[in-house]
Formats: C-alpha cells, structure tokens, sequence
C-alpha cells in the first residue's frame, strides 16, 4: 500500500527522536499525516511488505463496537492484542480501578456505547448513529467518539483512535477517523484495515453505499527498537497486488454485529505477502 510505505520513508527521513515516558523508548516521530480509502471503489488498505494478521485487527474492532473491556472477551473474538496492555504493565497493574485478570477498563467501546452524562445516565452513541443513518439523518455531528478526559484515569490505555465521525452525501456514507498517536510498524497495519471495515460495514448495516474513509493520524512514529526492521527489511520489499475483502452479506443490523458475528463472516481473496516480521512490542 503506497500510501503506508511513503509514511513510513517519511518518518525516516524527516522524523524526529523523541523520547517517551510511558514506555520509556524512543520514537521517530512526524505530526500530521492523512490516509485516504476508497472504500466503495474496494481498495482494501493492506499491508503485503509482510504478513498482516487482519482477522486479529477485524476481532478487535468487532470488540470496540461490542462495547467489551476485557481481553479475555478479545481472545474469545478471535485476538490476543489487548493481553499485554490489560495483564502486563506495571502502572495499570497498580490502578485500584483495575477489576482483576484481562479487565482494560473504560476504553473504547466499553466508553464509547456507555458514554456517561453529566445530568446522569448514559448514551449509546453507536445505536444513535446506527438509527439516524438508517432513516437517511446526517445531523452533522453523527460522532462516535471513544475519548472521555474524566475517565482517563479508568483505562489501561488511552484511546489512540478515538472518534469516528459519519457523513451522508446523498445515499453515500462517508468516514472521518482520528488518531492520536500511532505505532506505524504494528498498529497502523491494524488500524488501516480498522477504519475501511467500519466504513464498509456501516454502509452495509444502515443500508447505505461505502464512498471513502479518511483517516487522519497525529502523531505518527516507530519505536527505536523497530526501526532497522523497518527500513533495512520491510522497505526493501516490493509491494503486491491488493486482495479483495469480502463480508458476509447476511450481517444486515447492529443486533447482528453484536450477537452472532464471527471472523468466519469477513474474507480476503488473493492476498498475497511477504514473509512475516515480527516487530517488537512496547507495553
Ligand atoms: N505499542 C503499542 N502498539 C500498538 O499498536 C497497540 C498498543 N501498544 N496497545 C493497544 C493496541 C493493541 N494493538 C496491537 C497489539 C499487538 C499487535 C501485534 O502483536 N501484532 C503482531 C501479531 C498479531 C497477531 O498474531 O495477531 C503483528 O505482527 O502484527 C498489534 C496491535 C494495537 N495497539
Ligand atoms: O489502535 C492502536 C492502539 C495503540 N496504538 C499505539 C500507539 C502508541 O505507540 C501506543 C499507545 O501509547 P500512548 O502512550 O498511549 O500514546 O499504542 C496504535 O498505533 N493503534
């Protein structure tokens, strides 16, 4: 994908050392940069430099719009990604907020479908979008957003795509998504898959056709320990042919979604890859 491979000679050539606190490494670093998929046009954004485990990405995502907090619920999805940050970091370890074994807290969707209100109660900021679409209403703020400053301190981790926000041309559907901070060797191979799926299976749900997605990043950097893996292996590989991702086209509402969906309903025809790299991870 040409798009990926241009931010990641970006961040080697223009980015900058910055050192992190949290997981105590250093990050090349570059701020801004803006991804677009065409998703109606089936332009499936796809790492093929190396393997990409996008069932894994699909899981986690399906686990955002389900509202889990659990990494036991992501492993039953079909991902092992939320293991580390919920079992393995010394200062979530310590939050007496932490409910015990594989509990992340109140992150993405387990905010983001149980938003709290000020006046009390909560929105479901999900099934209102979901309704509004489906009867046609883009009301200009169709927003589903994963960030809450006071809950921050509830979470094993910030969100780092935290807003997703609808737009409705006609009967086209439209995606803006935000990112705060990026781990472009490992997360953005995950969250570009992410943001196309959400188009696509939002179009399908609410009845609408796909047009494109943007997708907007930060901070976006490689950490010091992931950077010769990058550029001596993985930017030295020619690009292949992009595969075609296909949905089961029986997946109609968000019920659907929410009960019976598996990753046995999401496929990809002809992808083909380089070997896999296996790129270290910051906890
Ligand atoms: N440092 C960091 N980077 C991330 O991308 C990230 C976090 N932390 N914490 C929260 C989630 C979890 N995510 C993850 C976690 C692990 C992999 C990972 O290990 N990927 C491997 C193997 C994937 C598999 O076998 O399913 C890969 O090669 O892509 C990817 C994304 C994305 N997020
Ligand atoms: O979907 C995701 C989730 C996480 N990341 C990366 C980005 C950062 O490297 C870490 C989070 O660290 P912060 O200190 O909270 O910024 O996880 C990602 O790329 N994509």
């Amino acid at each position: 994908m040409k798009q990926y491979l241009d931010l990641c000679h970006r961040i080697i050539d223009e980015g900058e050392w910055v050192a992190n606190k949290r997981t105590g490494k250093r990050c090349l670093t570059v701020i801004n940069a803006d991804l677009t998929y065409n998703v109606g046009a089936g332009e499936f954004p796809l790492v093929t430099t190396r393997k990409s485990y996008w069932k894994s990405a699909i899981a986690e995502i399906i686990g955002y719009l389900r509202g889990y907090d659990n990494a036991a619920d992501f492993r039953a999805l079909g991902t092992k990604t939320w293991d580390a940050n919920a079992n393995n970091n010394q200062v979530w370890l310590n939050n007496p907020y932490r409910k015990g074994e594989d509990d992340m807290g109140l992150c993405y969707g387990a905010i983001g479908r149980n938003f709290p209100k000020p006046d009390g109660g909560s929105v479901d900021q999900l099934r209102l979008i979901v309704d509004d679409l489906s009867q046609g209403i883009d009301n200009r703020g169709e927003i589903f957003t994963f960030y809450h400053p006071g809950a921050l301190h509830m979470a094993c981790l910030r969100p780092c795509m935290y807003s997703h926000h609808f737009s409705l041309l006609g009967d086209t559907l439209y995606l803006n998504s935000t990112q705060r901070s990026c781990d472009v060797p490992l997360g953005l191979n995950f969250n570009m898959v992410q943001v196309y799926f959400l188009l696509a299976i939002m179009a399908q749900i609410t009845g609408k056709k796909p047009g494109k997605a943007y997708h907007k990043i930060v901070n976006a950097h490689i950490y010091e320990d992931q950077l010769e893996l990058m550029r001596d292996v993985q930017l030295k590989r020619k690009p292949l042919a992009v595969p075609t991702f296909k949905i089961n086209p029986n997946i109609k509402t968000l019920e659907d979604l929410e009960t019976w969906v598996t990753l046995e309903d999401f496929e990809l025809e002809g992808y083909e890859y380089h070997e896999p790299i296996a790129y270290p991870f910051s906890v």
